[in-house]
Order: C-alpha cells, then sequence, then structure tokens
C-alpha cells in the first residue's frame, strides 16, 4: 500500500472527559478523528501525571482507527512492552528521554509497532536524520510537553519545514502537536506536517451529550489545514 501523506487529525484525549473516555473516543471517531492521540506523562519527564497501561489497555477496545501514544516517560524502555501489550499502534518516544534513542526505536519495532521520535522545541533534527529508516513518525512538538492548552511556538514552523525536506520522500509522517486549532492549523499542513494533534481545540465546547460540537472542531481544523495545501 502507498504511504498515505494525507492530513490526519490526531484528537488527544488529555482534553476529553476521563470519566467517560470509552464514549469520548467513540464520539470523535464517529465525527471524523483519524488517530487517538493518548499522551502518557511520569510526573519525572514532564511535571504532571497522567495515563499508565492499563488505562490504555482499557480504551483500546474502544479504538477503531488508530491508537498513537505519546510517552513522556524517562526512560521509556522500560515501559515500551507494557505499552505495547496494551494494544498502541505507534509508540512515539522522546529523543531527550534517553539513555539510548536507537534502542529505544528497536524495542518498539521489535514489538511489531510503528516507531516515533518526538522532538522538544529545543531539540535539533540532527538527533534523527541518521537514523530515518528505524523511524515511522516524527513528532516536532510545538508547546513544551505536560499539559494541553498551552499556546502554539510559530518559530516551530520552519523546522517542520526543515523535517519535511529531511525526509524527502521516506514513509514517515511528520507529526505536530501543541496548540493546534484552525488557525495554527495552517501553518504546519503547509510547511508540511500531516498528523496534527489537537486536545482543546477539539473538545472544546463539547461533550458525549454534545458530541456534533467535536465534528464541527475536528472540521474546522482538517478544512483550514486542507485549504493551506
Ligand atoms: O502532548 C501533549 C501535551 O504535552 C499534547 O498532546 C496535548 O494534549 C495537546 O493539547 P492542545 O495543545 O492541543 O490543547
Ligand atoms: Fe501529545
Amino acid at each position: 500500500m502507498p504511504f498515505d501523506r494525507s492530513i490526519k487529525i490526531a484528537p488527544s484525549i488529555l482534553s476529553a472527559d476521563f470519566a467517560n473516555l470509552g464514549a469520548e473516543i467513540q464520539a470523535i471517531e464517529a465525527r471524523g478523528a483519524d488517530w487517538i492521540h493518548v499522551d502518557p506523562m511520569d510526573g519525572h519527564f514532564v511535571p504532571n501525571l497522567t495515563i499508565g497501561p492499563n488505562v490504555v489497555a482499557a480504551i483500546r477496545p474502544h479504538v477503531k482507527t488508530f491508537m498513537d501514544v505519546h510517552l513522556m516517560i524517562s526512560p521509556a524502555d522500560p515501559y515500551i512492552g507494557a505499552f505495547a501489550k496494551a494494544g498502541s499502534d505507534m509508540i512515539t518516544v522522546h529523543a531527550e528521554a534517553g539513555p539510548h534513542l536507537h534502542r529505544s526505536l528497536q524495542s518498539v519495532r521489535a514489538e511489531g509497532k510503528m516507531a516515533g521520535v518526538a522532538l522538544n522545541m529545543t531539540t535539533p533534527l540532527d538527533h534523527v536524520a541518521d537514523i530515518l529508516d528505524d523511524i515511522d513518525m516524527i513528532l516536532i512538538m510545538t508547546i513544551n510537553p505536560g499539559f494541553g492548552g498551552q499556546k502554539f511556538t510559530h518559530a516551530m514552523i520552519d523546522k517542520v519545514a526543515r523535517c519535511r525536506a529531511m525526509i524527502a520522500d521516506r514513509p514517515i509522517h511528520i507529526q505536530v502537536d501543541g496548540g493546534i486549532d484552525p488557525t495554527t492549523a495552517p501553518l504546519v499542513a503547509k510547511a508540511g506536517a500531516n498528523v496534527l494533534v489537537a486536545g482543546s481545540a477539539v473538545f472544546r465546547g463539547g461533550s458525549v451529550a454534545q458530541p456534533n460540537i467535536y465534528g464541527d472542531n475536528i472540521r474546522a481544523i482538517r478544512d483550514a489545514a486542507q485549504a493551506a495545501l
């Protein structure tokens, strides 16, 4: 199958109602979510504690699309097996999480999962330039990781463009995460990102009782991004 570089909207369930995660996932998938983005955080690599492998396993039966797991855990290696067995489709590790990024990627692929690398805003593209064959996705952070609802960092647009040039025609997704909404989505899409994570901009104003708002929010982000291509 040819590599699919079309725009994908990946709602971050960090902004969902945690008391209703299964229903929230069903609601956003029924209204256009392409991937489900999950944000495990360890209270050490980032100053927040969120989701562990048990929760990922619990929501897995509700995810019919693609489970994209962004590990904000350092070191990640001791937990890769657990998140793989919980049903992740993509496991993304931070380049800064250490101690050996390439070994982490090997572990993810050995579990039969797709392997992503997240780069914090101050981490240069050089960290992945020599290992592109071992990567399925590069996640360019557009905020400091740890919390939803932060403001997009415009300086990252040029980094996305340089990442697009670096990967050329390789089958690697470029994901952006942080402050993506209908205003910022076209900027990153034009620069070359094809997987747009959005938490607050998807869940804002909606609920499982008012799910059509999720559909409106997803559509607004996708339409804005596609109009820029
Ligand atoms: O990884 C993270 C936060 O560290 C994200 O996935 C956020 O959940 C995105 O939230 P918004 O900026 O879209 O509200
Ligand atoms: Fe994330």
